[in-house]
């Protein structure tokens, strides 16, 4: 069994929880409301601010171009493709994307950031493939999940969420390129560092279903 093989079985009671999420079933069922919608938008649009300046900083402890380029080109993913699926939940929930950019981070969504943000300033480029993987291998999961699940066609509101997640058959995409890189990783990091890894990874996958919760119940700070 390969290093992220391990990872996926010790996450699955995660992975199915977070399948079975009433935000991500009511993706499904198309059954949110307007301001579940806003709220998740308004947080992911600083989450993925985050993740572009991680993606920054493991360039800066990549040795070859090869890396830097993979990295970079993932940069532009965030930048210029993964605005679609924000832009779909949009639409359905009749506002503007750009009236929902640069918001304060609500409780969740600070955890989460911090959470990658010390891994990325403390860790090896291993820990930080580790910290980052649960982000696209999760969404990748729920795109096949909901496709399977729903059979979308094109009057289905989240149907261009849905087919921008979910995988083709025989893609070579992120999460693959993130688990083969991390699986060479793990091939020469010690003991310690592996759990390093393992401990970075599942706290990801937890703070990915918090993310759904947290959307879901629109979560605020305490005192307002
Ligand atoms: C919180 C979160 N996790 C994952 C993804 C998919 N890149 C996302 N957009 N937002």
């Amino acid at each position: 069994m390969t290093f992220t093989e391990e990872l996926r079985r010790e996450a699955d009671p995660i992975f199915q929880a977070i399948f079975t999420h009433p935000f991500v079933q009511g993706i499904g069922n198309g059954s949110l409301q307007s301001e579940q919608l806003i709220h998740y938008v308004k947080q992911d649009f600083e989450y993925l601010n985050t993740f572009i300046q991680i993606y920054g900083q493991a360039i800066h402890q990549c040795d070859n171009r090869k890396d830097m380029g993979m990295f970079n080109e993932q940069i532009s993913f965030i930048l210029n493709s993964e605005i679609h699926p924000h832009n779909n939940f949009c639409e359905v929930a009749g506002v503007q994307y750009e009236d929902l950019q640069y918001e304060p981070l609500a409780p969740t969504a600070h955890h989460y950031t911090r959470h990658m943000l010390d891994v990325a300033q403390n860790g090896s480029l291993g820990e930080i493939l580790a910290v980052l993987l649960p982000c696209p291998w999760t969404y990748n999961e729920i795109g096949d999940y909901l496709k399977s699940e729903s059979q979308p066609n094109k009057s289905h509101p989240f149907y261009e969420w849905i087919n921008f997640y979910s995988r083709e058959e025989g893609d070579m995409n992120v999460t693959e390129d993130f688990r083969a890189r991390l699986d060479a990783y793990a091939k020469t990091a010690s003991a310690p560092e592996k759990e390093q890894m393992k401990d970075h990874f599942i706290k990801s996958c937890q703070l990915e279903y918090s993310f759904w919760e947290m959307s879901y119940n629109q979560e605020k700070w305490p005192v307002l």
